[in-house]
């Protein structure tokens, strides 16, 4: 399959409708997603730099999607029970080596079910994710399950027939990757376009992961068929956040790193990731707020009353229009 249109985010824009509502609050910005309804479409990025317990919990306290990342092994299990002790839905990652394995029996022996489990490995279109999908669904049969990361159609429908209750589309285009630079691989340069392929071809939901880099990019993912958006740097900076605070200069950062780089690692050995520090923004309940509030105008630009309208949509390729003096 060779892709016969190739743009990004910054390529792209979308055309408006006659508005139909008074106002922009009446624009219902929330998803159903696996089991669950959340308020936006949004999903902060399963990296040690972007989500830690003490976040998840806010989240699911307060609608919001997340989804836990997998480099504690150790506290999954209590992270789950702690969760459902709360009355709130868990959601964590796993791998696919033998160990992972191992942990889905322990959760299955323990009678601990996450609402949510997300296979994340770099190269998803695998026998070794189509071997853990189906330890999933036999083991955890309650579990709804996101497979990734995959970049093309034939990897969603695989992994799709595999029994995947839906795909992670995104393969570099992350702020923190260098697997394009390093393998010469993936969608970084053309995300966007790989996930409209990705979802032509879906069944079930698609999570478009990387490359978000403004809030319209939510609403161009919806529209190029993204039922979830997975967002890294752009949450990353916030006092919540887990990274290091610096300051520089009298500015301040939070540290942001790849989930394949050496610093996640501890070792230089199949390095496709680096780290990074990314401008402190505050709350981020804040930042949450505002990204409603832009989908709210992306809907009323639609035409729309609620997020999916915005599926409909005409849309034009300019040409880095959003870097000709638009940045802010
Ligand atoms: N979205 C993206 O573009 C990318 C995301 N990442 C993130 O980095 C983290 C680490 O990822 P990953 O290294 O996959 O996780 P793991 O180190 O857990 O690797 C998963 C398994 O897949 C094998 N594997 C990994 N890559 C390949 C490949 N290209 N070909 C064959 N086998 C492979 C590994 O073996 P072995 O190590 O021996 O090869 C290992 O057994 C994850 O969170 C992932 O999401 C990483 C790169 C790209
Ligand atoms: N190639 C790599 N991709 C990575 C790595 N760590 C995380 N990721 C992916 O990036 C997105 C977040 O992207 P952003 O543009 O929103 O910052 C994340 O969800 C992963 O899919 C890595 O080390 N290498």
């Amino acid at each position: 399959m060779i892709p016969s249109e190739v743009f990004d985010y910054e390529d792209v824009q979308l055309i408006p409708n006659k508005c139909v509502i008074e106002s922009r609050s009446e624009a219902d910005t929330s998803v159903q997603f696996g089991p669950q309804t959340f308020k936006i479409p949004v999903v902060p990025a399963n990296m040690e730099t972007v989500i830690n317990e003490e976040l998840a919990q806010w989240l699911a306290e307060n609608g919001y999607f997340y989804v836990m990342h997998r480099f504690e092994p150790e506290r999954r299990l209590g992270f789950i029970e702690r969760m459902h002790e709360r009355g709130l839905y868990a959601s964590i990652s796993v791998g696919v080596k033998q160990s992972e394995h191992d942990f889905i029996d322990e959760l299955a022996a323990a009678g601990q079910v996450p609402e949510y489990v997300t296979i994340d490995i770099a190269h998803g279109h695998s026998d070794s994710v189509i071997r853990m999908i189906a330890h999933l669904k036999q083991a955890l049969p309650g579990a709804f399950v996101i497979a990734g990361n995959v970049g093309t159609p034939e990897a969603v429908r695989e992994l799709e027939n595999a029994g995947a209750d839906a795909t992670k589309v995104g393969i570099g285009p992350g702020k923190a990757c260098i697997t394009k630079l390093k393998t010469g691989f993936g969608t970084g340069g053309w995300q966007l376009a790989a996930v409209r392929l990705c979802a032509k071809a879906a069944r079930k939901p698609v999570i478009a992961d990387g490359g978000i880099r403004y809030n319209g990019d939510i609403a161009k993912s919806i529209r190029f068929g993204a039922t979830m958006v997975m967002v890294g740097s752009l949450l990353a900076g916030h006092e919540e956040s887990p990274g290091g605070k610096i300051t520089i200069e009298g500015k301040t950062y939070k540290q942001y790193w790849g989930s394949a780089s050496e610093k996640q690692k501890g070792a230089y050995r199949n390095v496709e990731g680096k780290q990074m520090l990314i401008p402190y923004r505050g709350s981020i309940a804040d930042t949450l707020q505002e990204i409603r509030q832009d989908l709210q105008s992306s809907i009323s630009y639609a035409g729309g009353q609620k997020l999916m309208d915005i599926r409909h949509v005409d849309y034009v390729i300019v040409n880095n229009s959003v870097l000709n003096g638009d940045n802010y």
